[in-house]
């Protein structure tokens, strides 16, 4: 199988220019289940994220309690309550994981989406609830998107000695599970189990706690917006790390926060549009 490139001439296929024209409404609502009580920066941190990346709308749910550090933080983003989460008809897209942890109240969360038909992304606590408790994947009848990282992806398919067997396993379960694969790293890896995709963007500035959480809110902002998993996967992971790169020029690799690489969102747009005529 080819090991295609996700580089600038491959993003400028996906990337769809914003019609002048335009509402929030066209640009779809995004459904973000992240945070808990001490992981809610894993949600702003996501939620900053999908709105840097062009969602129309946005909201997040999580425990009441914390209701204020989201509005504090981001006015932008609405707020659902994750306990009566039920109605999922606003949505377009939704993405759930970051920070919500593994017990038995964040599980209910995967049970709430048994019926659901949007597409959703699956990351962090949300992979981890599936292999802790052992989670028929015959439950999913929508298009999903999983993004572990190595060790997120060995609770899932089984311990592995080496990238390319990780790789390998990633195109056969992508397949079998009818779904796309982000297998993050330092060359993140995408796959829908026929095509196989190497990022280009990115630097080690990335590896700190957050980062995960951020691609998270990027990948959930594009599906909502209309692209395929595929795309979406592809133009997340390609801008996420366009970002990090142009954050070089005023941060280093040591000193680089998410929260840097997410204000410099705009400026990888601007480059990439800046190459399409
Ligand atoms: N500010 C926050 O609220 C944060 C919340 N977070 C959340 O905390 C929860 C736990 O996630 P973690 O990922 O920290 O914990 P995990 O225990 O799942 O994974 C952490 C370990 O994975 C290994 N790993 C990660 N990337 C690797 C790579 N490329 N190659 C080899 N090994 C690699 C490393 O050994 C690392 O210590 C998640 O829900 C996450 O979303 C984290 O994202 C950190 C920041
Ligand atoms: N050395 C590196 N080079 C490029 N990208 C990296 C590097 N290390 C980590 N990343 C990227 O940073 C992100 C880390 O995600 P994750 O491990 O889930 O972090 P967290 O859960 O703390 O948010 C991934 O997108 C990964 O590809
Ligand atoms: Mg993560």
């Amino acid at each position: 199988m080819e090991l295609l490139k996700i580089d600038l001439n491959c993003i400028k296929n996906t990337y769809k220019k914003r019609p002048c024209d335009s509402n929030k409404g066209t640009h779809g609502h995004a459904l973000l289940i992240a945070g808990s009580s001490n992981k809610m920066g894993a949600a702003i941190i996501a939620s900053k994220a999908c709105l840097r990346s062009g969602v129309g709308l946005l909201t997040v749910a999580f425990y009441p309690e914390n209701k204020s550090v989201l509005f504090n933080s981001i006015p932008e983003a609405m707020y659902a309550n994750s306990c009566v989460m039920n109605d999922l008809s606003p949505y377009q897209a939704i993405g759930i994981g970051p920070g919500i942890g593994v017990d038995e109240i964040s599980l209910q969360y995967i049970y709430q989406l048994y019926e659901n038909k949007l597409p959703v992304v699956f990351d962090a606590d949300a992979l981890n609830l599936i292999a802790n408790y052992k989670i028929d994947w015959n439950n999913f009848n929508f298009p999903f998107v999983l993004t572990p990282h190595p060790k997120e992806f060995d609770r899932l398919f089984g311990e592995h000695d080496s990238e390319s067997e990780r790789r390998s396993i990633a195109i056969q379960k992508a397949a079998a599970l009818n779904c796309v694969i982000v297998l993050k790293g330092h060359k993140t890896f995408i796959t829908d189990g026929i095509h196989t995709f190497e990022n280009t963007t990115g630097n080690s500035g990335l590896a700190k706690g957050g980062s995960g959480d951020a691609l998270t809110g990027m990948i959930t902002s594009f599906l909502a917006q209309g692209y395929t998993t595929l795309e979406a996967t592809k133009l997340g992971v390609y801008l996420h790390g366009l970002a990090a790169d142009i954050t070089l020029e005023t941060q280093s690799e040591e000193s680089m926060l998410i929260t840097d690489v997410i204000e410099n969102i705009g400026l990888a747009f601007k480059h990439l549009n800046s190459k399409i005529q």
